[in-house]
């Protein structure tokens, strides 16, 4: 890898793909295979795509994009995207270059410790189970360690037991449920297969030591003892833009955030763009979305209100904001190693560790929020977004090559992004079929 790897890659959209390609090849050294793997020559093949899932048919793409300019803990990131909207990747680009020049994404991360959850019922007495099963807790913990000794060897594995009172559904006339917890570090991996191996290990000794009968054993998706957190502080002068001061930007920012913290139907919206960027670096990076968005989710209720997982304020002459989430992700395990795609994707991101990558998952989830609250407190979302949700009406409408940006310009000039309009547009250009070191993304 080159020395000299910087997210700040000024124009970097306007130049032409292959010449992108060849920037990033040279940048991060990427071998023939791996251009190749991004160029979407080679991919996932189709005996490996067999093995992962059942009943597979064939293999299915995104487009992959780079998120630039990001700066966390004074380290450049350039952020692999997999994402199919328009907008996504140039948002986050352009929110972080606002906040490195303001000194970057501050952000830290928790270990990485995971709940295993296993329900206990039929159990008589709740104290009395309780206590039993505290005072087995050092028997719980070597039980469970023993199904994973190499964990242990590394320092992590199953680290302590709770043990949790909840009312009954049906009222005081059902049994409350008694759920135990173990907590387990499942360090750079995810975790799921491991947690999950030990939640049914430790069931039988559970049984034993209440007298009760388990039913589920499985890890919680509510990572959160295994929070990551993004902060930024930008000077006002910074936000000024569409001919409005800094300070009149960050209001509108400041007021979206109030919306989202008084109203879950703001506040899922809210938590829609945080996780338009999230989700985008966690498929390109091979993570388990659907664990991490219910995370997200569940963590947004905490208190009993739906919440959005970023404020925003003002703070002695800077707009601050604040991010904050369950992040359970791996560098190991799952389809990390084997798909190709996340491996050159991680090659890319260049974090040495899960925290790392949790820290970056955070600003990217930050920077992203940030530049949708920035269009809709000002000038709106459409501006932006329609400008480049153009090009994909252009390619509905029939355009290709060189015809895409020429239609998509002058739907944008007409102020109709819109199908039909496209069409009477390309029907009106002379034909042509340019080749694809052409594309730019103007
Ligand atoms: C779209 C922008 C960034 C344009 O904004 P702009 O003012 O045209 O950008 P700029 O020309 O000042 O460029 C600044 C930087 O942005 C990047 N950039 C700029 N253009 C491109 C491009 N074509 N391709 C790639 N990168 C681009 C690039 O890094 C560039 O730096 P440079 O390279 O010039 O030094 C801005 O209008 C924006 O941030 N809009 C918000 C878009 C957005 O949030 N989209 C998400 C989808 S909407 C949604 O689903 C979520 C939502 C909105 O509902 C969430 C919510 O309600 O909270
Ligand atoms: N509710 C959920 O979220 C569920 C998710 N899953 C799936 O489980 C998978 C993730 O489970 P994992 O246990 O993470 O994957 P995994 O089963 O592949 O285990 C990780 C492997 O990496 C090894 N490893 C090597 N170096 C390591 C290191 N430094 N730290 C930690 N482990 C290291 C471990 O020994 C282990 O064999 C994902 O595919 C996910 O989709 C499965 C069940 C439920």
């Amino acid at each position: 890898m080159s020395d000299t790897v910087t997210s700040r890659l000024a124009g970097f959209h306007k130049l032409p793909l292959e010449e992108r390609l060849a920037r990033i090849g040279q940048m991060f050294r990427l071998t023939e295979a791996e251009l190749d793997q991004l160029r979407g020559e080679s991919g996932l093949d189709l005996s490996t795509a067999n093995q992962m899932i059942e009943n597979a048919v064939g293999t299915f793409s995104l487009p992959l994009g780079l998120g630039l300019n990001l700066n966390v803990n004074g380290r450049d990131y350039l952020v692999p995207m997999a994402v199919e909207e328009p907008s996504v990747v140039a948002a986050v680009s352009f929110a972080s270059k606002i906040v490195r020049e303001a000194g970057g994404f501050v952000a830290e991360a928790d270990e990485s410790m995971m709940i295993g959850q296993v329900q206990v019922s039929n159990y008589g007495d709740a104290g009395i189970a309780r206590e039993r099963i505290l005072d087995a807790k050092e028997q719980i913990l070597a039980l469970a360690n023993s199904f994973h000794p190499a964990m242990v060897a590394r320092g992590g594995g199953a680290k302590d037991v709770e043990v949790r009172l909840l009312p009954a559904p049906e009222g005081p006339r059902g049994e409350p449920l008694l759920i135990v917890h173990l907590l387990i570090d499942a360090q750079e991996a995810m975790g799921a297969n491991l947690i999950n191996t030990m939640a049914e290990g430790v069931a039988p000794l559970i049984e034993q030591v209440t007298g009760g009968r388990v039913y589920l054993r499985i890890l919680s998706n509510l990572a959160d003892k295994r929070l990551a957190r993004a902060t930024c502080r930008i000077p006002l002068p910074l936000l000024a833009d569409f001919g409005l001061p800094g300070e009149e930007i960050a209001e509108g920012i400041a007021q979206a955030s109030r919306f989202a913290e008084a109203d879950p139907y703001r506040a899922a919206t809210h938590n829609k763009g945080v996780m338009n960027g999230i989700d985008a670096v966690a498929i390109a990076t091979g993570q388990d979305w659907r664990s991490i968005e219910a995370g997200a989710h569940a963590f947004a209720c905490r208190g009993g209100q739906y919440r959005p997982l970023s404020t925003w304020y003002l703070e002695e002459g800077h707009l601050v904001g604040r991010i904050e989430l369950p992040l359970a992700l791996g560098m190991v395990g799952g389809p990390i190693k084997i798909h190709p795609g996340a491996q050159v994707a991680l090659k890319l991101m260049r974090a040495t560790s899960v925290r790392e990558l949790s820290m970056v998952f955070a600003a990217v989830g930050l920077a992203q929020n940030f530049a949708a609250l920035r269009a809709l407190g000002s000038v709106g979302i459409q501006k932006g977004h329609m400008a480049m949700h153009a090009r994909s009406v252009a390619v509905t409408a029939g355009a290709r090559g060189g015809d895409v940006e020429k239609v998509a310009n002058l739907l944008v000039k007409a102020g109709h992004v819109k199908v039909e309009k496209a069409r009477e547009i390309l029907a009106s250009l002379p034909p042509e079929t340019p080749a694809i070191a052409t594309l730019t993304n103007g």
